[in-house]
């Protein structure tokens, strides 16, 4: 039997490392414990040092990848165990990718591979105007075979959520349906939220904080440019 995402998503949210939200079944947050708090706080506080901080949000996307991961398509398969016996487990289905949207996106992807060591890494570029704060695309390069793959888009804050709706548009463009897509993300505020969503409805989305103010210092601080 294999297991659908919708139905491994159901599955998943009815135990305990996931809350359900106000914001649809597709808008999904880790459910919050110490741990996940203090990563938070960490890399919140504006005297962490760049060492810190790359370590603790590695830490932090590490178990919102995780959580991610338990969103794709798992079958039913059995296994011999050293003593002979049969034990009925799941095994992860091929046919995913990875995308990340450069520039911070690409801090998740050692997260990924870490757990997937040989997915494929799509990438996508997406530029504000200086002005008019427009967002637009300048760089997509996916797998050949997108169009039939999973999709884990990868970016850890959205403010306006702008940059995720064009980097979405785009896979959109190269045939990638919505229901295909996992958004994995760290900060998320209620208003990039509501925008994603309306946008995409059938796009499942995991966050690790849903927060009025986004840590908008993340790329910089995470990448030594600030
Ligand atoms: O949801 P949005 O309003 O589109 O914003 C998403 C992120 O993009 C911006 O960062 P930046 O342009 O520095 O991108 P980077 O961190 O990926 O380099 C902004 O500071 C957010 O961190």
């Amino acid at each position: 039997m294999t297991r659908s995402t919708e139905d491994n998503m159901n599955a998943v949210a009815s135990e305990t490392n996931q809350m359900d939200t106000d914001y649809g079944k597709n808008f999904k947050i880790l459910l919050p414990n110490h741990q996940i708090k203090e990563l938070q706080t960490i890399l919140r506080d504006k005297n962490t040092n760049r060492s810190d901080f790359k370590f603790y949000a590695d830490r932090l996307i590490r178990l919102v990848i995780e959580e991610s991961l338990n969103q794709l398509p798992y079958s039913d398969c059995s296994v011999v165990t050293p003593t002979g016996g049969i034990y009925e487990g799941l095994k992860y289905q091929s046919g995913n990718c990875g995308v990340s949207i450069v520039r911070s996106g690409e801090a998740m992807e050692q997260g990924l591979r870490d757990c997937c060591r040989s997915i494929r890494i799509g990438k996508i570029l997406v530029e504000s105007d200086a002005e008019t704060h427009e967002a637009k695309v300048v760089y997509a390069r996916f797998p050949d075979d997108v169009a039939r793959r999973q999709v884990l888009l990868m970016y850890p804050i959205m403010s306006t959520g702008n940059t995720v709706v064009q980097a979405v548009n785009v896979l959109k463009e190269h045939g990638v349906p919505e229901k295909c897509i996992i958004l994995s993300n760290l900060f998320c505020t209620p208003i990039a939220a509501q925008m994603v969503i309306q946008h995409f409805p059938d796009m499942k989305i995991l966050t690790s904080e849903l927060n009025p103010v986004a840590p908008n210092h993340f790329g910089q601080k995470y990448f030594g440019t600030d």
